[in-house]
């Protein structure tokens, strides 16, 4: 009986459209919205009666990739479903003859990158088949790898608008439990309590995975933990530059609720919540270089996303005294920043990823399933950096005044600019662009500026230049008139970084998100 049922399963492996003598027919496609979830009617025909459809797609059928289905529950009969702890009435009575049913949950793409669970509900005439039904799909999402069991949560409460735990209470926890997720929360007490908690307190062998609700700078603070972390367990000293980084076994997932959720709007297509932890829940595995900044050799940080130095770092220095605005401040310190005009004198080395093929002005952006990420890592070694100052290549030189020294190791895409620094920068494929702002008047720094608002070119302008590499250094110009405003500081991710004088090296695919890149199609 089994192996009948699910005969065309295994000729369709992946769908659940494909089940064969009991596919599922809809009794009713009438859909009703409850808040992210809608719930539908539809009924399983036993074999052999009105099956009038040819196979293949029968109209009003559902057509879900096994790795995209969230949870398989058994549906209660009296005409209610259980959702979420609650008991809810389903949109229609049972059909006469099906008293039994089990509800589907699976992803369902809406709008501009969004994923959605949506819950479909199959009737059926028969318990035991039935059972069957859900043993086949349980055992089916069963035989997933990637998909995480157990995970370990810390919510920002103060990240954003301040609604971080309400964020993940509401539409993260009850998403997670429906997926048969256990997560162990904390929620921070203070700046630096993920980080230093992973760094030595967390038992990482019992989780699948680290998830982050808040902004980017607490996925900050959950990246350095977690590659502190697993440098120290393999006994690397990540001081030393000449020691290969190894890359974290764990992966890190990102909950959006802060003020630019830049690493996950680059990494998803969007800040959403519900869409993370959609991307959470099916194991997505996304690989994402890291930059890693030293001083005298020593190391200060690691960054994803953007290092800025001038108008960026001055910006957030700004920031940070206005954090009680809340995102807004970044456009009030952005005003004020831009009014100010500092320009900062210094000297810019870096050796160029000549060995790519890819440039930051060829317009192809980083996608879902990147062959240009997969080629060029493969080619250069995950977990890789340039070393040696001599290694690898011939290094440039160019001193000037800057407005801004930018390096965007992705495209640092955010909903203020959906492009992004550098909308061709690639998630994983070992390099950084680093851009240049030489110092023009206020009006070409807007026009640049607000090029980052609309499709149009940001480094076609004759003050600007962009180059991929794999290594920079930036070292500022002395000041020689008292009160001149001589350096700035590094916006590294969104934290301050008191130093000016900086050594910045890429290493290839050192960590990996529950992401899948950004997806490329056509959604409805
Ligand atoms: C005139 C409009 C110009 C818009 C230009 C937008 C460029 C935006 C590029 C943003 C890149 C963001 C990279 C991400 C950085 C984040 O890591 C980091 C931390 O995020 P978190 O708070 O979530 O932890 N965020 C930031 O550092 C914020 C940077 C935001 C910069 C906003 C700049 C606004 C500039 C407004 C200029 C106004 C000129 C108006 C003249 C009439
Ligand atoms: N409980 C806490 N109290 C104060 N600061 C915290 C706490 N937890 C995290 N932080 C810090 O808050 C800063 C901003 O966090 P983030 O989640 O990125 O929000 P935002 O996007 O609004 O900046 C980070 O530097 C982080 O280290
Ligand atoms: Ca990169």
């Amino acid at each position: 009986m089994v192996e009948g049922m699910f005969r065309e399963w295994e000729k369709h492996p992946g769908t659940v459209s494909g089940i064969g003598p009991v596919r599922p027919r809809v009794s009713e496609t009438r859909s009703r919205q409850t808040g992210d979830k809608r719930c539908e009617r539809k009924a399983l025909r036993p074999p052999g009666i009105d099956w009038d459809t040819p196979a293949g797609s029968p109209s009003g059928s559902v057509c879900v990739p096994v790795c995209e289905i969230l949870a398989v529950r058994e549906a209660d009969v009296e005409g209610r479903g259980k959702t979420s702890g609650r008991w809810q009435r389903l949109s229609r009575r049972p059909a006469e003859g099906y008293p039994y049913a089990f509800t589907v949950s699976y992803v369902e793409r809406v709008k501009q990158h969004r994923w959605r669970c949506r819950d479909v509900t199959f009737q059926c005439a028969d318990g035991a088949v039935c059972q069957q039904w859900i043993h086949s799909i349980r055992d089916q999402l069963s035989k997933l790898t990637g998909r995480p069991r157990h995970l370990l949560v810390y919510i920002n409460p103060h990240g954003g608008r301040g609604r971080g735990k309400q964020i993940y209470e509401e539409k993260v926890a009850p998403l997670f439990s429906r997926a048969s997720i256990s997560a162990s929360v904390i929620v921070t007490e203070r700046a630096n309590h993920a980080r230093d908690h992973l760094k030595t307190d967390a038992d990482l062998k019992k989780y699948d995975g680290v998830v982050c609700v808040g902004g980017d700078g607490m996925f900050s603070e959950v990246l350095h933990g977690l590659v502190s972390r697993t440098q120290r367990d393999a006994g690397v000293d990540q001081n030393r530059r000449e020691q290969r980084l190894v890359p974290c076994p764990v992966r890190i997932g990102i909950i959006p609720a802060g003020s630019t959720d830049c690493v996950c709007y680059g990494t998803v297509g969007v800040n959403d919540p519900v869409t993370s932890a959609l991307h959470i829940i099916v194991g997505d595995s996304q690989p994402l270089d890291v930059c890693s900044i030293r001083h005298a050799d020593a190391l200060l940080r690691y960054s994803v996303s953007l290092l800025g130095y001038g108008f960026y770092g001055d910006v957030l220095t700004d920031s940070e005294r206005r954090r009680w605005m809340g995102p807004v401040r970044y456009d009030v310190s952005g005003l004020k920043t831009f009014l100010a005009h500092n320009y900062y004198e210094g000297t810019v080395s870096f050796l160029p990823a000549t060995d790519v093929a890819g440039s930051p002005r060829d317009k192809t952006t980083c996608r879902a399933g990147c062959s240009r990420c997969l080629k060029d890592s493969q080619a250069y070694g995950t977990g890789n950096c340039v070393r040696g100052r001599d290694q690898g290549g011939d290094w440039r030189v160019i001193r000037g005044k800057f407005l801004a020294v930018n390096a965007a190791g992705m495209s640092c895409a955010c909903p203020r600019s959906p492009g992004g620094l550098s909308p061709s920068a690639h998630l994983a494929d070992g390099t950084t662009d680093l851009i240049l702002v030489r110092k023009c008047s206020r009006a070409s720094f807007l026009r640049h500026l607000l090029r980052h608002t609309s499709p149009q070119d940001q480094f076609d302008l004759s003050f600007v230049e962009v180059h991929r590499v794999r290594r920079f250094c930036f070292m500022p110009r002395r000041s020689e008139h008292e009160g001149d405003p001589v350096c700035s500081s590094w916006n590294c991710d969104g934290e301050i970084l008191p130093h000016a004088s900086v050594d910045v090296g890429v290493h290839c695919q050192l960590i990996r998100l529950f992401a899948r890149g950004i997806e490329d199609i056509a959604t409805p």
